[in-house]
């Protein structure tokens, strides 16, 4: 698992860190981090050019001890002081001591420069770039050199992954201790480029839940179903889809697709589109009644396609089974309707419906995902998986980590991959897995299907998401790699 913790949990840790440890010392082991990060990415370090930009905080510090110790091995290192009477002064003096110079023009060091250290602002800052930082971060963008992010780009917020104002795009960020939300949700998460998390001692001080966290292969192997040797298709669950209709009929097809694909033992089918869905998939159980009426199902699938046929969401709501609601099925959805259930509940809009859902525009669910992730899940009383190029699952307790997908790719911007995914989705909830397991391992087979399918750069279709849940579930149990 992945975990991110918020700053003031960091800080917290910290000092209990250095109470411990003689003064500076963390400050060094970030350094030391972030002199080799930077070395592996330059490939040699003698010759190089270097620029630093250094704010007026330890974020600036950590740039200038690492600049001295690239300095010390031969690189020539330039510091931009963007705050020259508050830098910090051990810093300054080790990078001068090592040979390193501050600059008198930072256009010409920056025109220059293969490599820029982004130590403007860290885990202190407070809204995007000052004007003043802003051109010499545009003229960094501007040059040829490889921009490394010191703990996280300057302009992001760390803790939400907002940008409110300009920020310096990194193409890597080596951060310290631990990740940051930001670092793994967008929008500043698009900023950071490749990260690197450099161990500084923390891990002991950290809480262990964390605010946020993303699961990898062993995660999802742990989680994913196994049927057992007296398995039957009943006890192994059933899932029941409610979705197309005359004008979406394909809705129910690929929601179908991926139930068959998440380890219930059978799929039952009901609405209009039976033929269709027959037609591809002969397994699947259909109804054309009422689900009510359909038999037993420990879980289901309402929404995908369903058009204007959304009539059957509050008695879905009603039953006993697990629910997930999606796409059409999340119009005109109750919250008392949904707060009152005991079973599992899990909604899986994208930022069009959540946005609807919270009244609000699409834009302000797009810049602030965990806020807004956060606060359908504390209005419905549900978990909420807000899908997108940031795929986020939240509880309604607050207290527990959302979960963050870190698999996917664009080219999941297709028509319909979302009904694969809420199939996948309750079909695993169907299995026995809660509403944030099943929407968090969903997505990340899901992510992964399609970046398998899509791994030689051409555009992908929902089927072949679906069709690829097979291989991805292979590689976490395999432990394969992407
Ligand atoms: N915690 C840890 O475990 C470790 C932390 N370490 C490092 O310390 C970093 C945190 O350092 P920090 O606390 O000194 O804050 P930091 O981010 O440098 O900047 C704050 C300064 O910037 C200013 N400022 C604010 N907003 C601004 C803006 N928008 N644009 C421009 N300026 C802005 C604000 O001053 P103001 O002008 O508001 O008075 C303030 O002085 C952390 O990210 C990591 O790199 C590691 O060394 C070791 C382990
Ligand atoms: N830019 C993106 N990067 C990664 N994944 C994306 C991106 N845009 C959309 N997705 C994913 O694609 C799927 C689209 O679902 P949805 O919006 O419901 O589409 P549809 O209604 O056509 O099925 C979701 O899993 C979403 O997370
Ligand atoms: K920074």
């Amino acid at each position: 698992m992945r975990t991110a913790h918020c700053v003031d949990t960091v800080r917290t840790a910290e000092a209990a860190l250095m109470a411990r440890l003689p003064e500076g010392a963390l400050m060094q082991r970030a350094a030391a981090g972030l002199a080799a990060a930077c070395a592996d990415l330059l490939g040699r370090v003698y010759g190089v050019r270097i620029a630093l930009l250094v704010g007026s905080g330890d974020n600036g510090g950590d740039a200038l001890y690492a600049g001295a110790r690239l300095a010390r091995r031969g690189a020539g290192v330039s510091a931009v002081l963007l705050a020259p009477d508050r830098t910090h002064q051990g810093g300054l003096a080790a990078l001068t001591g090592a040979g390193g110079r501050i600059a008198d023009d930072p256009f010409a060091v920056l025109a220059t420069a293969d490599l820029v250290l982004d130590g403007i602002i860290g885990i202190g800052g407070r809204g995007g770039l000052r004007p003043d930082a802003i051109p010499i971060a545009r003229a960094a963008r501007g040059s040829n050199a490889v921009i490394v992010a010191v703990d996280l780009p300057s302009g992001t917020d760390a803790d939400s992954g907002e940008v409110t104002g300009e920020a310096l795009r990194a193409d890597a960020t080596v951060t310290f201790g631990t990740h940051k939300p930001g670092l793994l949700i967008d929008p500043a998460r698009e900023y950071a480029g490749t990260v690197r998390l450099v161990d500084i001692g923390l891990d002991a001080e950290l809480p262990s839940i964390p605010a946020v966290e993303a699961l990898q292969h062993e995660d999802v192997a742990r989680l994913l179903p196994r049927p057992s040797a007296e398995s039957d298709k009943y006890r192994r669950g059933v899932v029941g889809v409610v979705a197309g209709s005359a004008r979406y009929p394909g809705a129910a097809v690929l929601a179908v697709a991926g139930a068959l694909r998440g380890g219930a033992g059978a799929v039952r089918y009901v609405g209009p589109a039976t033929e269709a869905v027959i037609a591809r998939f002969p397994e699947t159980l259909v109804h054309t009644g009422p689900p009510a009426k359909a038999g037993r199902v420990q879980s289901w699938v309402v929404g995908p396609g369903l058009g204007e046929g959304i009539g059957a969401v509050p008695e879905i709501l009603a039953s006993d089974a697990a629910v997930l609601v999606d796409a059409d099925g999340l119009r005109q959805l109750d919250p008392e309707a949904v707060r009152g259930r005991s079973a599992p509940t899990l909604l899986t809009p994208h930022a069009g419906e959540a946005a609807a859902l919270l009244e609000v525009a699409r834009e302000e669910v797009e810049s602030a995902r965990l806020a807004s992730v956060r606060e359908l899940a504390r209005r419905y009383g549900a978990t909420v998986l807000l899908k997108g190029s940031t795929t986020l699952v939240a509880d309604p307790d607050p207290s527990v980590a959302v979960r963050v997908n870190p698999m996917g790719t664009p080219w999941l911007a297709t028509a319909g991959s979302g009904d694969v995914l809420s199939g996948l989705a309750g079909s695993l909830l169907a299995t026995g897995l809660n509403a944030r397991d099943a929407g968090s391992v969903a997505a990340y087979l899901h992510g992964l299907a399609a970046r398998r399918a899509a791994a030689d750069g051409t555009p992908i279709t929902s089927w072949e998401v679906g069709e690829g849940v097979r291989g991805a579930w292979g590689a976490c149990v395999l432990g394969g790699r992407t």
